[in-house]
């Protein structure tokens, strides 16, 4: 198996994104979504965004966004990838798709083998999917890991990555469990709500990579 990717998310300082681009993310991930103790304004998105070498992409999160507050969220950050975490339907994502250049991901909080096969709904619409735990508080962002054992054996169709309660101490086996071609992290890599730890992003880096 070739090496994941790893996806850093929730960068909210300049801080938190030269930790993660330092560490060597593959992905830095901005979350604009105001109830998240993690959103940035799309003024600091695009600050953030700025800071970030063009060897580290930058994911926008977006959950449930109208058409037009998402055309100017991606008009002012310029991200290279827009993730969609809320309940962003298969004919949303395929208009937009049709719409703009940027790659579109899709999170899909999964509670049963059956959500993973409804994924399949997304083929031509998403480029990637993230498969996440269930909602919980927030959509996403929870510290709550799904049952990885549903993906051991999954066919998957489509590129996909790994997300929810993922940590420093538990992505190694994150990854042997499912095999996951990327992971992605956010709560797990902080000292408090919204408040990233270095320390943590490098450990969680090395570990996703087989210290
Ligand atoms: O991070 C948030 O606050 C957030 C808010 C709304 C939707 C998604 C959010 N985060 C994403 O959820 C997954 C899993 O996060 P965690 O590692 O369990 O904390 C990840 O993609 C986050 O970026």
């Amino acid at each position: 198996m070739s090496r994941p990717l790893v996806k850093v998310c929730g960068c909210n300082s300049a801080e938190a994104v030269d930790a993660a681009v330092d560490a060597g993310a593959d992905y830095i991930g901005l979350v604009h979504y105001a109830p998240s103790p993690r959103h940035v304004t799309l003024e600091q998105g695009a600050a953030l965004r700025a800071r970030v070498p063009s060897t580290t992409k930058v994911v926008l999160l977006l959950v449930n966004e109208q058409p037009l507050p998402t055309a100017q969220a991606v008009d002012a950050v310029r991200p290279d990838i827009v993730q969609f975490h809320g309940g962003e339907t298969p004919e949303w994502l395929g208009l937009l798709k049709r719409a703009v250049s940027h790659e579109l991901w899709k999170a899909i909080g999964v509670r049963s083998a059956a959500t993973l096969t409804d994924t399949l709904r997304y083929r031509g619409a998403a480029d990637r999917i993230l498969y996440d735990a269930a909602p919980g508080v927030l959509p996403g962002g929870n510290g709550l890991a799904l049952d990885w054992s549903l993906l051991t054996n999954f066919r998957h169709e489509l590129p996909w990555g790994l997300a929810g309660g993922l940590n420093p101490d538990n992505v190694a086996e994150a990854i042997r469990v499912t095999g996951a071609p990327l992971v992605d992290a956010s709560s797990g890599l902080e000292s408090a709500p919204g408040v990233k730890d270095p320390g943590r992003i490098r450990a969680f880096i090395e570990a996703a990579r087989g210290g």
